[in-house]
């Protein structure tokens, strides 16, 4: 019992209601403590309203739309949190209402869409959803509803942990809309702007313990604040052919070629952070701080980031300025991440965290054995448990069927079948499978 029942429930009251002119897919803890963030920091917020959509179940917009869309953004530091009221989410509606989702995107004053849909919501849409209930297949109609109301260019923004997300996203879409009507992905290759980004800022989910927090700290009941570090980082590239929030206020950087920028952030931080999952997870810990205090755990981090830096170049990066703060910002105990949450989609997220280092180091004549425990620290995560969240959890399930080496080789085929189709790399991975805990079997 949290003893706040007799608590307000935190509500707009006299903030300014700014026009709906971004709509957001994925109405997440990510999104609030980040774009929604940003958006608020913006010197012209109040120009700029936000209306966010879930995605799968209508819980969070519920919620949300009960505080009129205002929520707390507690920023958690070793020292202590500080709490933000933002009120730049105006609208927070359950991503089954297409009807309004089309309204709005068709708009002419909407010029902005975000998405933080989960990687694994981009291949879903590409292998095809015709029945039209996926984020990408919903934004698809949406646009047809634009192109229809001729409400003129926009710009699509993915705020997931994807390289290239923006392109992923074009081709996602543009595979969606070609498969419904062929003059509808012209219209769309002419007139959307898929920016790519590299988005930045630890935000575990929202535990009870979070929501007291805030009741005691700031007298107010309210059921969807995040909790997050200070540290936030957002590198865009791409055009806004309808305009954006001067996002720079806030501390955006827009940038022409982000690929170093998102490899820096896709290798370093979420590679050492699915390092620290499988192998903390097999070690018995539970969140990255303490997995990041298990010298095992820390070590293979620090491996991978040795291979992974030989292939970020550029002063810009600050490579080991870099990696000194992610060690503080890992080592902050008070933000609790859990192990299990970043365990989760592991197929889709080692192709991007794993593979492109594994495959560098080896084009340079190197083992690429950082690159590869991390492939044997999932390999032997999955073998250990049957609750795995993950898109590919059916044929994890049936390559855990076979045995030894050609258990190996099925796994890691899930991830890169080129790396799978190679015998060397195979053995490696394999004789790597007892780094993290002697008592996982992978007979
Ligand atoms: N949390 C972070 O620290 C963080 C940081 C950087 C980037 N991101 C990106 O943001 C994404 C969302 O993170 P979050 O913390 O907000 O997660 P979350 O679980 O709080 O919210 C994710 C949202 O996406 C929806 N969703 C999830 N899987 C889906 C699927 N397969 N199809 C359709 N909708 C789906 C959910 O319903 C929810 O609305 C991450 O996957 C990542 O790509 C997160
Ligand atoms: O959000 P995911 O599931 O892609 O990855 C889990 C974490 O690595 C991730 O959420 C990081 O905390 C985040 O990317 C930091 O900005």
């Amino acid at each position: 019992m949290t003893g706040d029942q007799g608590l307000p429930r935190l509500n707009r009251g006299t903030r300014p209601k700014p026009p709906i002119r971004i709509v957001h897919l994925g109405l997440g803890a990510f999104h609030r403590s980040h774009q929604a963030w940003y958006t608020q920091h913006a010197g012209d917020a109040a120009e700029w309203g936000i209306a966010a959509f879930t995605g799968r179940r209508p819980d969070a917009a519920d919620v949300l739309a009960e505080q009129d869309g205002v929520f707390t953004v507690v920023e958690r530091s070793g020292r202590g949190d500080s709490f933000e009221v933002v009120g730049s989410i105006v609208e927070a509606v359950d991503g089954s209402d297409v009807g309004r989702l089309t309204e709005l995107v068709a708009a002419p004053t909407t010029a902005v869409i975000t998405l933080t849909i989960t990687e694994s919501a981009y291949a879903a849409d590409i292998a095809g959803s015709a029945e039209g209930s996926t984020p990408l297949a919903r934004l698809v109609t949406a646009l047809a509803a634009r192109r229809d109301a001729e409400s003129g260019p926009i710009a699509v923004v993915s705020c997931d942990n994807l390289a290239e997300n923006g392109d992923v996203a074009r081709q996602a879409v543009g595979a969606l809309a070609r498969a419904r009507d062929g003059g509808l992905a012209a219209w769309i290759d002419a007139n959307v702007s898929f920016v790519s980004t590299s988005v930045d800022r630890i935000t575990p989910r929202t535990t009870q313990a979070d929501l007291d927090v805030v009741a005691a700290s700031c007298g107010y009941r309210d059921l969807a604040a995040v909790v997050t570090e200070p540290f936030h980082n957002w590198i865009l590239s791409g055009d806004f052919p309808a305009g954006r929030p001067h996002w720079e206020d806030a501390g955006a950087v827009f940038v022409d070629h982000i690929e170093p920028f998102e490899n820096r952030k896709l290798w370093l931080l979420n590679g050492s952070h699915s390092i620290l999952a499988y192998a903390g997870l097999l070690r018995g810990h539970a969140t990255v701080a303490e997995a990041l205090s298990d010298d095992v755990c820390r070590g293979a981090v620090e491996a991978f980031w040795d291979e992974a830096s030989r292939h970020l170049s550029g002063d810009e990066l600050q490579i080991p300025k870099y990696r000194k703060a992610l060690l503080e910002r890992f080592g902050n105990s008070r933000i609790a991440h859990h192990l299990i949450q970043i365990a989760m989609d592991g197929t889709t997220k080692l192709r991007m965290r794993a593979v492109p280092v594994l495959a560098a180091e080896r084009s340079a004549g190197r083992s690429g054995d950082g690159a590869a425990r991390m492939i044997a620290a999932w390999l032997a995560y999955v073998s250990s448990t049957t609750e795995l969240q993950d898109p590919l959890a059916a044929d994890i399930q049936d390559a855990k069927t076979l045995d030894g080496e050609h258990r190996t080789a099925a796994l890691v085929a899930l991830i890169s079948t080129e790396l799978a189709n190679d015998a060397a790399t195979v053995s490696q991975i394999h004789g790597q499978l007892d780094s993290f805990a002697a008592t996982t079997s992978h007979a």
